[in-house]
């Protein structure tokens, strides 16, 4: 009998790939983190590079954010009070963290084998939800049930891995080389939040997210002031794209169609080629006009990003800063000043998400 065709490969990979749990430090209620595949690497350079890992973070009231029922996307995350740029919105212990490229490791499945791969990452998840504290174990069973391309709820009898792969493919955000450092081992990290599972995708979205490895927690922050009872939207793939292509990068998270405000507009055409002016903009270009033109041109960014709602952007934070530096050359001291805020507000959120990032003002402060 081939190797394959019995259990003894899928003994072998998870006698490889042990897993660990992430307890909270000393926190009620307990949160713990599963974290499988690369583990012990991940580990170690985590303890060395912050001491006392897993920090202790300051959990959110938990008052902040409700989950409802939305009119067309399923369940969705709503704001219970108003929140300000750079506010965070949502920060929490995820239930766990997959490298899901597993699937495409000759070194564990002999050959690359797209069905052996699902397999080995399917019975690899599987035996990680064993290792949930029971309350995790439902809540990660529960994000399956609610939305349009759900398999239906998962109880014991009818467990399947494919239904545990869905909740891994659908309600898991990709972690960035910025965010862990892990992803050297493996490319394609996973992390599954809990209350996060269950934020809607906008092309117009108002938080983005970002990994702290030092408290190993998941943090959505507001890119935009976000008021009480509006939906918390983040974005699952890049938004510079004509909405044809967004369509398609987003079917592998079961979005078909999207049904964002953004893709609903009226105005699709000159939305589509806002995106494309705002993805070609050419920033070389314009700090070195000299400084009317050069305002002229950063204003003209500035205006198309908010005009697409897209404040994420590094080049939104960039083009203030440059306005910002202009105004400056120009005398407009009190002008100045205030697009110099503006843009710190924007830096501080990119500075949260990645530190590495901060290097871009400095650049331009130089
Ligand atoms: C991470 S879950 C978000 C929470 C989900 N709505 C729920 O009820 O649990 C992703 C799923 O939500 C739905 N969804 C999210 N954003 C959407 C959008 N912009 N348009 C249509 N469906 C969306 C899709 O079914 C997608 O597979």
């Amino acid at each position: 009998m081939d190797f394959y065709s019995t259990n003894a490969w899928k003994d072998a990979v998870l006698d490889r790939m042990k897993f660990t749990n992430i307890p909270d430090a000393d926190q009620a209620p307990a949160h713990d983190t599963v974290l499988f595949v690369g583990e012990q690497i991940v580990l170690n350079t985590l303890r060395r590079e912050y001491a006392g890992f897993p920090q202790k973070y300051s959990p959110l009231p938990n008052d902040l954010v409700v989950v409802q029922r939305t009119a067309s996307m399923g369940l969705g995350v709503f704001a219970k009070r108003q929140f300000k740029v750079g506010d965070t919105v949502v920060r929490e212990r995820p239930f766990l963290i997959a490298a899901v490229d597993i699937q495409n490791d000759p070194s564990l499945v002999g050959e690359f084998n797209p069905f052996i791969g699902s397999s080995v990452l399917g019975e690899m998840l599987k035996s990680a939800e064993r290792r949930f504290l029971p309350s995790n174990r439902t809540g990660f069973a529960n994000l399956s049930t609610d939305y349009s391309l759900n398999p239906g709820p998962i109880t014991d009898n009818s467990r399947d891995i494919f239904q545990s792969l869905y909740v891994l493919s659908c309600n898991s955000f990709k972690l960035s080389e910025q965010d862990f450092a892990a992803c050297g081992v493996y490319k394609d990290y996973r992390v599954v939040p809990r209350v996060a599972s269950r934020i809607n995708h906008s092309c117009a979205p108002n938080v983005v997210y970002h990994f702290d490895e030092a408290t190993f927690t998941f943090n959505m922050v507001a890119t935009r002031n976000i008021k009480a009872g509006e939906e918390i939207l983040t974005m699952y793939c890049g938004l510079q794209v004509p909405k044809a292509e967004r369509h398609r990068n987003l079917l592998p998270y079961g979005i078909d169609p999207c049904r964002c405000q953004a893709c609903e507009t009226t105005d699709q055409i000159g939305s589509d080629q806002r995106r494309k002016s705002i993805c070609s903009f050419d920033m070389i270009g314009a700090k070195n006009l000299p400084p009317r033109a050069a305002l002229k041109e950063f204003a003209r960014l500035v205006n198309l990003i908010e005009k697409e709602k897209l404040h994420f952007l590094d080049s939104y934070a960039v083009a203030l800063h440059w306005m910002a530096y202009f105004w400056g050359k120009l005398n407009q001291k009190a002008i100045s000043q205030k697009k110099l805020k503006e843009a710190e507000i924007y830096f501080d959120i990119k500075g949260k998400a990645h530190s590495k990032w901060l290097q871009h003002r400095t650049a331009i402060a130089d």
